[in-house]
């Protein structure tokens, strides 16, 4: 971290099966894939928070990360999206708290794309 870095927060969504196997491997490429487009090094986090609809029942994705080896002195936090009718089924949702140098780019990847039809080609600040 440089002394001119300041606190930004960049979001991120993936959909998945209810599986282990299907929240465990889509939730770490989405982590992944944030901190690797956003340059964020785990250190520099502040805190990861996920929401999930309540059809994924089947790993909390805190853990899913855990168990791939990932965020092990990261603060992380999981908790219900709200339900809206109409909805998009089967979605975990990350915000992602860090300390860098410019916003982050959002990652929304295997149908949560539909989520934010708004971010296509935007760079950052979400
Ligand atoms: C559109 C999304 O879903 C919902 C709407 C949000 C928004 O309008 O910013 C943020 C989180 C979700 O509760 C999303 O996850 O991006």
């Amino acid at each position: 971290m440089n002394t001119s870095d300041r606190l930004y927060a960049v979001r991120g969504a993936v959909c998945c099966e209810n599986t282990v196997e299907s929240i465990g491997s889509r939730v770490s490429e989405l982590y992944s894939l944030l901190l690797a487009q956003n340059s964020v090094s785990e250190c520099d986090i502040v805190s990861v928070q996920f929401t999930m609809t309540a059809d994924l029942d089947a790993l909390n994705p805190a853990t899913a990360l855990r168990k791939a080896g990932m965020a092990s002195s990261v603060p992380l936090f999981a908790a219900a999206e709200p339900f809206i009718r109409g909805g998009m089924p089967r979605v975990v949702r990350i915000l992602l708290t860090y300390y860098g140098s410019r916003a982050g780019s959002p990652v929304y990847l295997h149908g949560a794309e539909k989520l934010r039809p708004d971010l296509i080609g935007a760079s950052a600040g979400v």
